[in-house]
């Protein structure tokens, strides 16, 4: 009965990416502050399913399913099917298993999970040995890997490596491939003087057809997805702060499991200067790491840290001399990739995994806020003399 049950189950899922009954996120929002997704949004991901690459299986299938009924329906208001009726028994099993989740949690939910889902999608080939791995596009990034590490280095040190648009999905493809090649560590670091000057403010200088709404509404989406590939990242992640940080590039570094720093760097989210608020999950890992007050005064007023500072409130592992930082950084993590990689990989779910969904949760959210915020004068005004080289940071 059970391998009936099973045949009839995988033949009704094969034909449901074709339908319009389509599935999303494999966490779930509960109606809680996510981010409002618009009904375009939603409908722009039921067509996105089934363009999808990949099979994404059987359960993952059935959670769309149950999305998109949740979302178009509400919850599940038709009678349970006979037990003999697998298909549809499972089918009504997952939509009621839904609950009360409101209609637009569960829109949300849907446009999170195909969004992942077309990430991994466009992922090279899970066996890829990390050598013959083909490089980006540009040059702007480098990936390399050697000693069972991979490292992937910005490279655009005249712009203080300052992340485009395009940097943002080399990232996201180079981590995506890194998460399944044989190096048992992935480091990020930067070309130059500068780790990183975050988001490039010129992102913002062409808007499109769609208008400042549409260029807001891409951002989110960009914003979401390149957040997720850190909370997603299945190795140890390490950091290897060369020099100042700003921006994005400090937000996230509460999603790596080890941040080495020269005593050069700085750390410094200045969000309220630019009239944006925090991103990467910072709302949430700040006030964890170093308490409330601290997080607020540099989420809030912006406040720049030094390496040693920033060590002292957890944000940063260790601080090293400038002179000795790339020798005795490499040193010590080409002696830790010697360790046991399926053991440091299980060690880090444990730590990391009860956190997740919530990760996920308080990064819909800041997208959602930040989506508003980009559309606001203050930020524009903000952006626009930077781009005419009237302020810096
Ligand atoms: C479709 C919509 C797409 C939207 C995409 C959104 C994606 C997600 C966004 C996530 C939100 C992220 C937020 C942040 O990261 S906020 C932080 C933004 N960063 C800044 O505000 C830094 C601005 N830069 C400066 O203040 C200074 O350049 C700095 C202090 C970093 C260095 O000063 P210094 O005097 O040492 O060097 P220069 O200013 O001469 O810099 C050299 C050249 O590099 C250019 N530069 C540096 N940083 C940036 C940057 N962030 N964006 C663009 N350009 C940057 C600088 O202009 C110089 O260029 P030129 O030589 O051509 O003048």
């Amino acid at each position: 009965m059970a391998g009936l049950a099973g045949r009839l189950a995988r033949r009704w899922c094969s034909g449901l990416l074709r339908s319009p009954l389509q599935v999303p996120a494999l966490g779930l929002h509960m109606g809680g502050p996510a981010m409002r997704t618009s009904q375009k949004d939603f409908n722009n991901a039921v067509n996105q399913v089934k363009l999808l690459k990949e099979d994404p299986g059987n359960e993952v299938k059935l959670k769309l399913y149950a999305l998109y009924k949740q979302a178009t329906e509400g919850p599940c208001n038709v009678p349970k099917p006979g037990v003999l009726d697998f298909i549809n028994k499972t089918k009504w099993d997952a939509w009621n298993a839904l609950g009360s989740l409101s209609k637009e949690a569960a829109r949300q939910n849907y446009v999170d999970l195909v969004s992942r889902l077309s990430a991994s999608s466009e992922s090279p080939s899970p066996e890829a040995p990390a050598a013959d791995r083909k490089q980006p596009e540009s040059d702007t990034l480098v990936v390399t890997s050697e000693d069972g590490i991979t490292t992937i280095r910005l490279n655009r040190p005249t712009k203080k490596n300052a992340l485009t648009n395009q940097m943002y999905h080399d990232i996201m493809a180079a981590l995506q491939a890194a998460s399944k090649d044989e190096s048992v560590i992935t480091v990020l670091t930067g070309s130059g003087d500068y780790y990183c000057s975050g988001n490039d403010l010129t992102n913002f200088a062409s808007v499109p057809p769609g208008g400042l709404e549409e260029m807001a509404r891409r951002g989110a989406v960009l914003l979401r997805d390149f957040v997720n590939c850190f909370i997603d990242f299945p190795k140890p992640l390490v950091a290897v702060v060369n020099g100042p940080a700003v921006g994005i590039s400090v937000t996230v570094l509460g999603l790596f499991d080890v941040v080495y720093a020269t005593d050069r760097a700085t750390f410094h989210t200045p969000f309220s200067h630019l009239g944006q608020s925090p991103e990467g999950c910072s709302s949430y890992t700040f006030p964890k790491i170093m308490g409330s007050s601290k997080a607020a005064e540099m989420l809030i007023f912006g406040k720049k840290l030094t390496a040693q500072e920033a060590c002292a409130q957890g944000l940063v592992t260790e601080v090293f001399p400038d002179g000795t930082f790339q020798k005795e950084v490499w040193a010590r993590l080409k002696a830790y990739s010697k360790l046991p990689p399926n053991t440091m990989r299980i060690s880090k779910q444990i730590i990391r995994n009860r956190e997740r969904e919530t990760l996920h949760t308080v990064n819909a959210e800041e997208c959602r806020v930040l989506r508003e915020r980009w559309q606001s004068d203050e930020c524009m005004n903000a952006i626009a003399s930077f781009l005419s080289r009237k302020a810096k940071l």
